[in-house]
């Protein structure tokens, strides 16, 4: 059967999905007038085959995390939805079906969030499919809550619990992980539920607008995300592990296997909101999360920056007593290597404090330089990926002479 055309495509695909400003999806392009007294507020994502979710994972699923993944961010910010825009760079092999199922996916995504299709654009893609999402949201003018305000002794709190997704991308892709058999069949459906439907916490936004100082979604890993925050604000954190909210099916899987802690503060695909808010507003902004019925748990405290060594906003203080660094650690980033970067991290005195090298490791690897006292970690900005030295070198008491 023929494939159908773009203009087919829209007519009998996207158009019911169009809200009001996208005219039908008949025009060139969308129109939108803002609420008085409201900031519009844009982000975009685009997810990957094969690099954000698998080429034969449910369609349906496949738009609940395109929008997902894009309302997560205006959720962030304190924003409602507006509306979005997707761009579809179907790979070659695309057919029909596959489209019909995206479609009524993504409008059932978007029908829950109030947030209804202005536009896109549809192309054919030599590679794998790419999915392109603009989301748009409104904020009362001058409240959008960003991610580097946090202050000096701001407490810091996360909702939901971390580390489901990226186990359940784990199970996704080994469903016979041996790990997996100390869980029931439903508390591993849960985990690979969690993988594949983001749940944005949009009901959090009107808190985190009255109440919080500082936030950011949590989609590349509790521990990254968490040193990208606070090198936004040119600060550092005092995070406790053990306060970390973990659902029943992480702790268990964690008992099975120690080191799946590892890859569940810092696998990635959590959603959750992190924010940092003064002390005194912590109550209210729990409560206010309460009543939207969702979780948030208090997991640091915002500190003084340790030695601050990011390239990516340069202060007289950083030129003055540290070398530049790249901005993050993040999925492009190469490993560095070498003497001078363990030097400049003071690894050395980290991982003789810290005892588990497996754990701080990956802490370590996403950018964060870690100080652990029994069941604490302080958490402040570091090279990232520094601990391949101290791995190679494979002494601890060896390194600590470098600090
Ligand atoms: N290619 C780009 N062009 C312009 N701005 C970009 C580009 N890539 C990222 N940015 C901007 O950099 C900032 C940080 O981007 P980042 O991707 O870390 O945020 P995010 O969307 O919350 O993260 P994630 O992609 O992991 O969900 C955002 O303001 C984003 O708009
Ligand atoms: C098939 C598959 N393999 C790996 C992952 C994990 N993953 C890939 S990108 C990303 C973070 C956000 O990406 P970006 O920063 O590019 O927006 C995460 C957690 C996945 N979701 N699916
Ligand atoms: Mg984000």
């Amino acid at each position: 059967m023929p494939r159908p055309t773009e203009d087919e495509l829209i007519a009998r695909y996207f158009a019911p999905l169009a809200g009001a400003g996208g005219l039908s999806l008949r025009d060139d392009a969308a129109v939108l007038t803002p609420r008085p007294g409201h900031d519009l507020v844009l982000t975009t994502d685009a997810v990957v085959a094969g690099v954000h979710y698998f080429a034969d994972d449910p369609p349906a699923s496949i738009a609940h995390k395109a929008l997902g993944v894009n309302l997560s961010d205006l959720a962030a910010k304190g924003a409602e939805p507006t509306g979005f825009l997707l761009t579809l760079a179907l790979s070659d092999d695309w057919d029909e079906s596959w489209l019909a199922e995206f479609c009524t996916g993504l409008s059932e995504a978007a029908a829950l969030a109030s947030c209804p299709l202005l536009g896109g654009d549809t192309v054919r893609a030599s590679g794998p499919t790419l999915l392109g999402i603009t989301a748009l949201g409104e904020v009362p003018s001058g409240t959008m809550v960003r991610r580097g305000a946090a202050q000096v002794g701001d407490r810091l709190l996360v909702t939901g619990s971390i580390g489901d997704a990226a186990l359940g991308l784990k199970l996704r892709q080994k469903p016979a992980a041996s790990w997996g058999e100390a869980l029931s069949f439903p508390v591993r459906a849960a985990l690979v539920d969690r993988y594949l439907h983001p749940q944005a916490r949009l009901a959090l936004a009107p808190a985190l607008r009255a109440h919080a100082r500082a936030a950011m979604d949590v989609s590349d890993g509790l521990v990254g995300d968490l040193a990208k925050m606070m090198r936004a604000a040119d600060l550092g954190a005092e995070v406790e592990i053990a306060r970390i909210p973990l659902s029943e099916a992480v702790r268990a899987a964690v008992a099975a296997v120690p080191g799946l802690l590892d890859t569940a503060l810092t696998g990635g695909d959590d959603y959750e909101i992190l924010c940092a808010a003064d002390p005194a507003k912590v109550p209210a902004l729990c409560e206010a999360a309460a009543r939207a019925g969702l979780a948030l748990t208090e997991i640091g405290t915002v500190t003084e920056g340790g030695a601050p060594r990011s390239s990516a906003r340069p202060t007289a203080r950083r030129a003055a007593s540290a070398p530049a660094r790249s901005a993050t650690s993040d999925r492009f980033q190469r490993p560095r290597r070498g003497v001078e970067s363990l030097k400049r991290t003071k690894l050395g005195s980290i991982c003789a404090r810290v005892g588990s090298l497996a754990r701080l490791g990956a802490w370590i690897r996403a950018g964060v330089r870690a100080r652990s006292t029994g069941r604490e970690a302080r958490v402040a900005r570091s090279r990232p990926l520094a601990i391949s030295a101290v791995r190679r070198r494979g002494n601890a008491r060896q390194s600590r002479t470098v600090e």
